[in-house]
């Protein structure tokens, strides 16, 4: 069941449901939080495999849940830590925002403009058909984009910090999504995305 507050339009033309929530911190919260992250996330590099390459990332990553899930992407495997009381506190808020519930986060931490996230939907097999993902961003303002897998279509937005954004429905299966690298910024920014993992693998 999902609750979503009447006055949020789908921001997807077909294919998927994607809805803005604007800020849902204020910014003192905002700060707040990013800072309690920064210092509390065990950030790791990430080693990820590209087109048969090993690579280490810049951006760096973090992976939590309310159980020790196991979570498979660019084929590394990795085991969820228990929540933060930050991270707890920001779930409950998010649960409370969408209606939805959410069991693990993917937090990623960009130091500057210089580090992104390519095309990709998050489609693995842990999160179920049809998954919602909820993503919340702190720190500096950054460009989201949506494009459409064959039509090519493209939606842009800019997401501030203490912002809210549910991708659900078909989104995942139609549309691939990123975050361009840009040299107009040159501060950090925290990225959390709530996701429900369905098979429990201990
Ligand atoms: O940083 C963002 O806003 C996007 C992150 C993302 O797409 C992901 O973690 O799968
Ligand atoms: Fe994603």
């Amino acid at each position: 069941m999902e609750i979503l507050p009447e006055s949020l339009n789908n921001l997807l033309p077909y294919d998927g449901e994607v809805y803005f929530f604007g800020k849902i911190l204020p910014s003192k919260k905002a700060d707040h939080y990013f800072n309690r992250l920064m210092e509390d996330i065990d950030w790791r590099q990430d080693e990820v495999i590209i087109f048969g390459k090993r690579i280490i990332t810049k951006r760096k990553t973090g992976w939590y849940g309310a159980e020790e899930f196991e979570y498979t992407y660019s084929r590394i495997t990795r085991k969820a830590k228990i929540w933060t009381p930050e991270l707890k506190e920001l779930k409950d808020l998010i649960e409370e925002k969408t209606g939805l519930k959410f069991n693990s986060c993917l937090l990623n931490l960009y130091h500057s403009g210089e580090e992104g996230m390519s095309w990709h939907s998050d489609a693995e097999a842990e999160l179920g058909k049809n998954p919602a993902i909820a993503s919340l961003s702190l720190g500096t303002t950054r460009k989201f984009v949506l494009k459409h897998k064959t039509s090519k279509e493209k939606i842009e937005l800019e997401l501030p910090p203490g912002s809210l954004l549910l991708m659900q429905g078909e989104t995942q299966k139609y549309w691939v999504h990123s975050l361009p690298k840009t040299k107009k910024v040159t501060e950090p920014r925290i990225n959390l995305t709530f996701r429900n993992i369905q098979k429990i693998k201990k």
